[in-house]
């Protein structure tokens, strides 16, 4: 297992990052204008999809992220083979030597990403078995994929526990099920879809997530020759079809990049346009975004942000599945609320951890306090667990540089947040896990007019 300076140095380096920490000169407002591409949560999961066609697929707006080099490799041990197009973020993937691969690479490969377990379905149909190393992804909970393997199950598949990781088969083909989760899981959610489109037979999923990146997983499906109806009570119903074929797809923006850059424009009094954002997958942020006093405006090709020069407004945000408040949006969110003039409240129902980021920005001077009670809402699945998963943010607080380690991937830029908006330099350590999921975040700073140096 890497620590975590190794991780976040593979993760940067991935992606040409060639430096590991960062000393922002922090108290300059952000100010200028980036471009999105496709989301993260998308995107690696289009990736999957394409082992499932029988020609290839065609996927535009990929961003340089460490994820999308993960998947890009897991996907090159299973014998596609990824060119890139003669459009910049453009992908190429012809699954045709899938069968003919020989995976014992796979180990190697599976990075810290949680997009392994996706290749289930595609595999089973393919080759009639699957290995699936052990999984990464941001350390915000105890994340187990019981669901998944459920799921797998029903379709028809034997699922091995090895100390290696997950060996599966499928001797007698997959089969379409009746499937209901426990919980809108979106990982859960996908494996369904891409295990469903191939087998024999309708497949029900209920309680079914319907993040705006699982509804664009569906678009490419259909495009590919899948058969989808989603229902209004997150009830999918999938007709197993005999072939698919590649897609040539423009993946969805990543709202989720979207919702940090705003963030970091309120948190630093300054004015971002993010160009590439959409009003409508973005609503119950920006209904939020409203109530703190933020300012937005939307525009054909982006949405403008920027703090209105008057005091903030303190929130009660409770983090839920959509439509609800996503809970990626929450940490960057935090740092801005350090400066409403108030006491906010942060309800996270989503991942029973996600609040280890703040330990941080007390250090540089904010006022918050982590409770285990389900604060200011409903009970969630959490507040009998003893899990600190509620937050009070007492505000306006001066924030001051410090030395800080970024712990993942969303609380890392809540930390470059912290230190841009903070008074006197901070060092940023660890930085490179940004790279999950933020492409050249380092350029975009720069764009924006941050004061900072890199240090390898
Ligand atoms: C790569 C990707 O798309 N990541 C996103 C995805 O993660 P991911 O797909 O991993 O998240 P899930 O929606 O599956 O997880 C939500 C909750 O369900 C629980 N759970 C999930 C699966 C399972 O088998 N058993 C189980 O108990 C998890 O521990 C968590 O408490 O959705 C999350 C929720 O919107 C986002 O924060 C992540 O950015
Ligand atoms: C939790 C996240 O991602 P992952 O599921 O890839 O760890 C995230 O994007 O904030």
């Amino acid at each position: 297992m890497n620590t975590l300076g190794e991780d976040a140095r593979n993760h940067g380096t991935a992606v040409g990052l060639s430096v590991d920490q960062i000393t922002i000169n922090g108290g300059k407002p952000l100010r200028g204008r980036i471009e999105l591409k496709g989301a993260k949560n998308l995107v690696t999961k289009a990736m999957v999809a394409a082992v499932l066609g029988e020609t290839p697929s065609v996927l535009k707006d990929v961003p340089n992220i460490s994820d999308v080099r993960i998947v890009r490799g897991l996907l090159e041990v299973h014998g596609v083979r990824v060119v890139e197009g003669l459009e910049e973020g453009e992908l190429i993937f012809d699954p045709s030597n899938v069968e003919s691969a020989h995976f014992a690479d796979i180990d190697a490969h599976a990075g810290s990403s949680r997009i392994p377990i996706l290749f289930c379905g595609p595999l089973l149909h393919r080759l009639g078995e699957a290995f699936i190393p052990d999984l990464g992804g941001c350390r915000i909970g105890d994340r187990p994929i019981d669901f998944h393997l459920e799921v797998l199950r029903k379709f028809g598949a034997i699922v091995e526990k090895l100390p290696s990781g997950i060996r599966m088969s499928a001797p007698n083909g997959l089969k379409g099920a009746k499937v209901e989760l426990p919980y809108p899981s979106v990982g859960a959610t996908e494996q369904v879809l891409l295990t469903a489109v191939r087998a024999e037979g309708i497949t029900e999923l209920k309680g079914a997530a319907i993040e705006p990146e699982i509804m664009d997983l569906i678009n490419i499906l259909q495009k590919m020759g899948a058969i989808i109806t989603v229902d209004t009570d997150r009830v999918i119903r999938i007709e197993g079809v005999e072939r698919l074929d590649g897609y040539t797809h423009r993946a969805l923006f990543d709202r989720n990049e979207a919702a940090s850059w705003a963030s970091a424009a309120l948190a630093t009094d300054g004015d971002i346009f993010v160009g590439g954002a959409r009003q409508s997958e973005m609503l119950t942020f920006l209904n939020v975004f409203r109530k703190v006093g933020g300012q937005f405006e939307i525009h054909d090709d982006g949405i403008r942000f920027w703090h209105p020069g008057t005091p903030l407004n303190p929130v009660f945000i409770e983090t839920d599945v959509h439509p609800g408040f996503m809970t990626d949006w929450q940490q960057p969110l935090v740092v801005a609320l350090t400066q409403a003039h108030g006491v906010s409240i942060v309800h996270e129902t989503v991942y029973e951890q996600r609040f280890g980021f703040v330990d941080a920005l007390v250090e540089m001077g904010a006022e918050i306090q982590v409770h285990k009670d389900c604060l200011g809402g409903q009970a969630c699945r959490f507040g009998q667990r003893n899990f600190q998963h509620s937050a009070i943010i007492s505000g306006p607080r001066k924030l001051h540089g410090a030395d800080i380690e970024v712990p993942d991937l969303r609380g890392g830029f809540s930390h470059l947040i912290a230190a841009l908006s903070a008074e006197g330099p901070s060092t940023v350590s660890n930085v490179g896990i940004i790279a999950r999921g933020y492409e050249n975040f380092i350029g975009k700073l720069q764009q924006l007019g941050a004061d900072f140096v890199l240090e390898g």
